[in-house]
């Protein structure tokens, strides 16, 4: 499986790193109020497992599956909800938790639906950020790293299923796309 790794972006001691930051600044924002933290299935489990965990006020979290259709053909955003939520929204403070904005098409469509739904406030928190393929503008209130436009695997993030246990962000090598 490493041997498929051309380069290490990010190292686990890098996202550690960052995550703990990131989790202070939540908890300092979110100081006094409790947080529903919305997982975006299935990349972004392993980030908000390690999230969750740097947090110190307390959080509810829950999870949303969705299927975009988001390709070559049809860039029109549209995407479905393949897992809803099972907590209600209404009147809480949310966190979407993601792993990587790309085109930001499943955000977009994440964003409206949640606010549809009356939080008390909605905010979105990403562990990468790929601003050079982004196709309708997403507002991040908590990016962990901006990359370049390179595909990317590890910590969550999948090739065909593969690659999500890395402990790491990699760069895939040319000849693992083509198992
Ligand atoms: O900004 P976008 O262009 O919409 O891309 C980002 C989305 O794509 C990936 O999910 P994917 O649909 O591959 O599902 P997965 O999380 O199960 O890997 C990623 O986890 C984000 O949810
Ligand atoms: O770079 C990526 N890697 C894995 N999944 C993704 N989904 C959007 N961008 C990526
Ligand atoms: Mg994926």
């Amino acid at each position: 499986m490493i041997n498929d790794i051309k380069e290490i972006m990010l190292t686990r001691e890098q996202l550690a790193h960052r995550i703990a930051e990131m989790g202070q600044e939540i908890s300092t924002d979110y100081a006094g109020q409790e947080i529903l933290m919305i997982g975006v299935l299935r990349g972004a489990v392993i980030f908000m497992a390690d999230l969750a965990r740097a947090i110190d006020i307390p959080v509810a979290i829950d999870f949303m599956a969705v299927s975009s259709y988001g390709s070559a053909t049809t860039s029109s955003g549209v995407v479905r909800i393949l897992k809803d939520l099972d907590e209600t929204v209404e009147g809480r403070h949310v966190l979407i938790v993601e792993d990587i904005i790309d085109s930001g098409l499943t955000l977009n469509y994440l964003l409206e639906n949640i606010r549809s739904r009356k939080p008390a406030s909605v905010k979105i928190c990403t562990l990468l950020n790929k601003p050079d393929r982004r196709k309708v503008p997403v507002e991040i209130a908590y990016n962990g790293f901006t990359i370049p436009d390179y595909f990317v695997v590890g910590y969550g993030l999948d090739f065909a299923e593969k690659y999500r246990n890395l402990p790491f962000v990699g760069i895939l090598k040319p000849e693992a796309y083509n198992l």
